[in-house]
């Protein structure tokens, strides 16, 4: 079950580069008191896959995540991204979050246009790359709107659209579908990676839904709390493309999920029993 994966097969446009955690360490401070939360944290992403990170709340997945983007900074230990380390200004990471942050004074495709401007992409090459993406994701005849008036999952579609126009080498994805009801999330979901497979990003993608980490990910990282460590790294043969129904007829689906599901439920145990001990010794 454990074991690194191999380097999925990328298509010629793929946009994708490595990630590395190289003994990563990291703490913050609670009080007076360090509290480890990285610890030799080691893991390679190839360029181009699709990997999924679930564990305990509080085990560091938002902190790992924010190695990668450049909003934090490892205690010790080395976070490289195509073979570079991350530094301030680094720019090859983007994220995208459950909350969607449009800007709602602006209309759909001013929203999508964000990003290339700050950027400074001229302004010609701006609407034409928005104006694609927008297609992509079925909203060109939005692209007027005012972004109050959309749907959570339109929202949701914009905010992708604002992110992949900029095609980044890696995308960070925190629990990205987790505000979205359960139909739309489905929805979504598919759709992720029907635009995902045109350039494959590398992808780390954060989420509580070991079944959602299963359906998208070429592999899916376990980790324990306390301090964050990877314990299981799952590689997903299952066919591309994905869909829905695999969660029901796939015998492999079932498997990767039966064997996932008891080691993060004992991980999620033993983190509460970890954190009542702590709260009982302060
Ligand atoms: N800026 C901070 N200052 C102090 N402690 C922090 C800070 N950021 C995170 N922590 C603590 O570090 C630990 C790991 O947080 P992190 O958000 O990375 O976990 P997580 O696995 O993403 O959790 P969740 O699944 O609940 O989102 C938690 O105990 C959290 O309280």
């Amino acid at each position: 079950m454990t074991g690194l994966a191999e380097t999925p097969t990328r298509p010629t446009t793929a946009k994708g580069v490595s990630v590395e955690f190289e003994n990563v360490r990291h703490a913050f401070l609670h009080g007076n008191r360090p509290v480890r939360v990285l610890d030799d944290f080691n893991l390679r992403i190839e360029p181009s896959e699709f990997v999924s990170i679930v564990g305990p709340s509080g085990c560091g997945k938002t902190t790992a995540l924010g190695m990668v983007g450049n909003l934090l900074k490892p205690r010790s230990g080395t976070v490289r991204i195509d073979g570079a380390e991350v530094r301030p200004g680094s720019n090859d990471a983007a994220f995208l979050f459950a909350r969607d942050a449009l800007l709602p004074w602006r209309r759909v495709r001013s929203n999508v246009e964000l990003g290339m401007e700050v950027r400074g992409v001229p302004k010609a090459e701006r609407r034409e790359r928005a104006e694609e993406w927008l297609r992509r994701v079925r909203l060109h005849e939005f692209a007027d709107s005012d972004v109050l008036h959309l749907s959570q999952g339109m929202r949701q579609r914009v905010a992708i659209a604002r992110t992949l126009v900029q095609s980044p080498g890696v995308l960070l994805m925190d629990e990205p579908f987790a505000a979205l009801d359960a139909q739309t999330r489905a929805i979504q979901q598919e759709e992720f990676l029907r635009l995902w497979e045109a350039e494959r990003p590398t992808v780390i993608f954060v989420t509580h839904d070991l079944e959602e980490a299963i359906l998208l990910s070429d592999r899916v990282i376990l980790m324990a709390s306390r301090p964050g460590r990877m314990v299981v790294d799952m590689k997903i043969e299952l066919e591309r493309p994905r869909h829905q129904e695999m969660r029901r007829s796939s015998d492999l689906f079932k498997s990767y999920f039966h064997d996932m599901s008891a080691r993060l439920r004992a991980e999620v145990d033993l983190a509460e029993q970890r954190m009542m001990e702590e709260n009982q010794n302060d």
